[in-house]
């Protein structure tokens, strides 16, 4: 099993140390793995057991899940239940999106939010100090997304209440929230099923998650990557300065992502070795990742991993992740089942709003935040 550490990271440490991204990524780059790029897969996992009555069928899931979360953190899931006809809509409500002028984005700027909704620009937000050609959109849980309807409790990465995602105009953009909604519903289904196979995976009762993901922290982003603008970028090492980063290096903050994506390749997953593993798309699937939070709650035993998105393509590539967490105002404790007899937690307890804020606000100057910020990194201080 991979013994990644977090070396800078005391059992007692402030946040807003481990949030600073730059911080946060150079001390994962120098964490030593004892994985080799050989045992490190992306393993294609068939969901078709988890919905079987039988709980032995559903156990055979989750084993399969723990391998990949100690190991390469990235897993793969097919029949999972969402229409292909779902996947497609959104991925075509994304285009809509982007193709909308300038004019009618700006007022869902990032910066009229405080938890980072709201549409990107190319080359506004960076990750890891990189100029990125990405632009987004993102937006968080609300009610009217959820298909068990909520429980009415839903609060803020900051723990207030006001209603804080920013939807364009249903005159601009007509479909836009039905569509985006009818997504959004399927894949947190979806999630809180993958939950349940978590808790298996760590030996823990089946519904151990339910009770904390009644109104959950759930943000998704639509992404666009254009084309590179340089006329023959190539995945050679030695040609590295001509990539044109989409969204820089980073570790995903909460509990795991359900990413899906267009047919263009892009998604990069850092290896062992240090060299960047190329996901291959499979036509429907969504790709899961450990995120950070899942790994500080599992005492590490669940591995996140550092990726990134260069589009090497002459294609458009859009992308859809969904970030799962629990309801915001959980505070979380190591997972007792992730402690050996006699093993200390490696994390103080956090709750997960205040931790995800953070780490949100952390690629932003001096940790200000998006909102009311016209500049929000140092462009060309990576
Ligand atoms: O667009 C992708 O393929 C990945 C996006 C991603 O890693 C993120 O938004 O955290
Ligand atoms: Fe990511």
């Amino acid at each position: 099993m991979a013994t990644a550490t977090i070396q800078s990271i005391a059992a007692d440490s402030v946040t807003k140390q481990e949030a600073r991204s730059t911080t946060y990524l150079a001390s994962r780059l120098a964490a030593k793995d004892t994985i080799s790029d050989a045992d490190f897969t992306i393993p294609v996992i068939d969901l078709t057991p988890s919905y079987s009555q039988s709980l032995d069928d559903r156990k055979s899931v989750a084993l399969q899940i723990r391998q990949a979360c100690t190991t390469s953190g990235f897993f793969y899931v097919t029949h999972h239940g969402i229409p292909s006809s779902t996947l497609q809509s959104i991925l075509q409500q994304a285009e809509r999106f982007f193709k909308l002028p300038p004019a009618s984005k700006q007022d869902l700027h990032i910066k009229r939010s405080k938890y980072g909704y709201g549409w990107e620009p190319s080359e506004y937000t960076s990750l890891a100090g990189d100029l990125e050609s990405k632009e987004g959109f993102n937006f968080g849980y609300e009610e009217g997304l959820d298909r068990s309807g909520g429980d009415g409790k839903y609060r803020n990465l900051d723990g207030s209440d006001e209603k804080a995602n920013l939807w364009p105009n249903e005159a601009v953009i007509p479909g836009f929230y039905e569509g985006v909604g009818e997504y959004y519903g399927a894949v947190l289904n979806l999630a809180r099923h993958m939950f349940r196979l978590f808790a298996l995976s760590l030996d823990l009762p089946e519904n151990h998650f339910d009770s904390m993901t009644t109104h959950p922290g759930g943000i998704a982003r639509l992404l666009y990557y254009p084309p590179p603008k340089n006329s023959q970028p190539t995945v050679s090492e030695s040609a590295q300065q001509k990539e044109q980063i989409g969204l820089g290096a980073h570790s995903d903050y909460e509990c795991f992502t359900l990413l899906l994506s267009s047919t263009t390749p892009g998604l990069e997953i850092l290896k062992p070795s240090g060299h960047w593993h190329v996901a291959t798309h499979i036509p429907d699937a969504f790709i899961i990742n450990v995120a950070d939070f899942m790994m500080r709650w599992t005492n590490d035993v669940y591995k996140s991993t550092i990726h990134r998105v260069v589009n090497r393509s002459n294609q458009v590539r859009y992308s859809v992740p969904f970030f799962f967490s629990v309801n915001y105002e959980e505070v979380i404790e190591t997972l007792p089942t992730c402690l050996k007899d006699g093993e200390k937690p490696k994390y103080r307890p956090i709750g997960a709003g205040e931790y995800i804020l953070e780490r949100l606000n952390a690629t932003t100057k001096d940790g200000a935040g998006f909102y009311g910020n016209e500049e929000v990194f140092e462009k060309g201080e990576a």
